[in-house]
């Protein structure tokens, strides 16, 4: 047992693989949080009806995973080639039943580890922070332990390569792990919800965002990122709060939706 599991409290906070491999094995349910860009686009696509499965790198073995799962595999918004992406804006048009293979190196990632870990695991963003919201409250009302982790970014490790150095915090991650945070306490099912000082202080976070979210993430450094490529309608979607009411959760190896979630999920 260690103390950063958070024991004393039902719902939890914390950030990227760390707090994941320690909160999930305290944890009943875990939401992992990627608003630039992954969880939003998992959020958008399963809306739509499509399964949407975690894969850590886009390599040569991302093709071969695909035909093996019978899925598309996702390319960059930039190629014309590939109608999917991580971009929400285009996924908006996905068709019901489209397995997709989604390569990112943060949420995605971050998924793909939790899928070892053998728990129940959502995805969560603004646009379905109802949502999740609503069903973290009703498991925690039968008695079950929630985590919400923000996935961050990684920096470059010492040899340069990216992405694989030490845990970079982002605000946009704060902010949708704050308002699905918030959502619980909002879905209104409990009359006092143990929350830990860090979900507090997340939910804290996303209170005072809240009135101009789609200003907070274009002037994120994930929202610059985005903007310098002409991209302000991902940003503008990933801002959108409360509109897809889908709990997106992990079932042999892909996200698939779970429509207006009423009660607990196991
Ligand atoms: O959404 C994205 O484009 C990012 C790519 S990066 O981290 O900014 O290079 O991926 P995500 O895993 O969704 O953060």
């Amino acid at each position: 047992m260690h103390v950063a599991e958070q024991r004393p409290f039902s719902v939890r906070f914390g950030w990227g693989a760390e707090d994941l491999a320690v909160l999930a094995r305290a944890s009943d349910v875990i939401v992992i949080v990627d608003v630039l860009r992954f969880t939003t686009a998992v959020a958008v696509a399963t809306a739509r009806g499509a399964h949407v499965l975690p894969f850590r790198w886009r390599d040569a073995s991302a093709p071969r995973f695909a035909v093996e799962q019978g899925a598309v595999l996702a390319g960059l918004r930039e190629d014309p080639a590939t109608p999917w992406s991580l971009s929400p804006t285009d996924l908006a048009g996905i068709p019901a039943g489209t397995r997709l293979v989604l390569p990112s190196p943060n949420g995605a990632a971050l998924s793909a580890a939790a899928i070892e870990l053998g728990t129940t695991v959502v995805a969560g963003c603004l646009r379905n922070a109802a949502a999740v919201g609503a069903l973290l409250a009703a498991e925690v009302a039968a008695g079950h332990r929630v985590a919400v982790i923000a996935a961050g970014e990684r920096w470059p490790d010492p040899a340069g390569i990216p992405h694989a150095g030490p845990l970079r915090p982002v605000v946009e991650d704060l902010l949708g792990a704050g308002a699905v945070i918030a959502r619980t306490v909002d879905a209104g099912v409990l009359t006092r919800v143990p929350i830990s000082p860090e979900a507090r202080a997340a939910m804290a976070a996303f209170r005072a965002a809240e009135p101009d979210l789609h200003d907070e993430l274009r002037g994120s450094v994930s929202g610059r990122e985005l903007l310098a490529l002409g991209w302000d309608d991902d940003v503008a979607s990933a801002a959108r709060l409360d509109v897809d009411p889908v709990v997106p959760t992990l079932h042999d190896g892909a996200f698939t939706a779970l429509q207006c979630a009423t009660g607990p999920i196991r």
